[in-house]
């Protein structure tokens, strides 16, 4: 039985850099990521994103700025959870990151992205990000630093 669960991803851009933040603490604490988290019960996706990327780095981002540019689906060895994260990108947005207890956000050229303290499936699909293509990545790992497989394929749509 799978129990699936809906999270959100948003990564803000520009011509230059891609913002992450640190994670501080909890579920993927010391990696770099985009900004994001858990789904509220009835909490619409587009609004749960805006929340989680204002509480993480007080960035400001409206609900029709955010592209779907992806969706990967992680499970885990051994057990039932498939975590769905909905990731999202935006170059229209408001603010200065600012470090708070969950993130330490940072601004990256494209070429300095930090994947060795990443999430080890990041460097799978970042170039379809990086190249504003549409890509479904699916990611069995055992633990959190082994990909035991994958599949990942360029969408035209979501
Ligand atoms: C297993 C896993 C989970 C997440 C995640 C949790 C909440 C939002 O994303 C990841 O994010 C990235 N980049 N790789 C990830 C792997």
């Amino acid at each position: 039985m799978i129990l699936n669960k809906v999270y959100t991803l948003v990564f803000l851009r520009n011509e230059q850099q891609i913002l992450l933040g640190l994670k501080k603490r909890g579920f993927g604490v010391n990696k770099w990521n985009g900004f994001g988290g858990k789904v509220e019960p009835k909490e619409e996706i587009l609004d749960a994103a805006v929340r989680e990327l204002k509480e993480e780095c007080c960035m400001s981002v409206r609900k029709h700025n955010l592209k779907n540019i992806g969706n990967l689906q992680f499970t885990f060895e051994g057990e039932a959870l498939m975590m769905d994260v909905r990731v999202f990108s935006a170059t229209s947005f408001v603010g200065d990151p600012e470090e708070t207890e969950e993130m330490l956000p940072k601004w990256f050229d494209y070429d300095k992205i930090p994947f060795e303290d990443m999430w080890l499936d990041d460097k799978l699909w970042f170039p379809y990000l990086l190249k504003d293509k549409l890509f479904y990545g699916r990611f069995h790992y055992q633990g959190y630093d082994k990909i035991l497989n994958y599949t990942i394929q360029e969408l035209n749509s979501m």
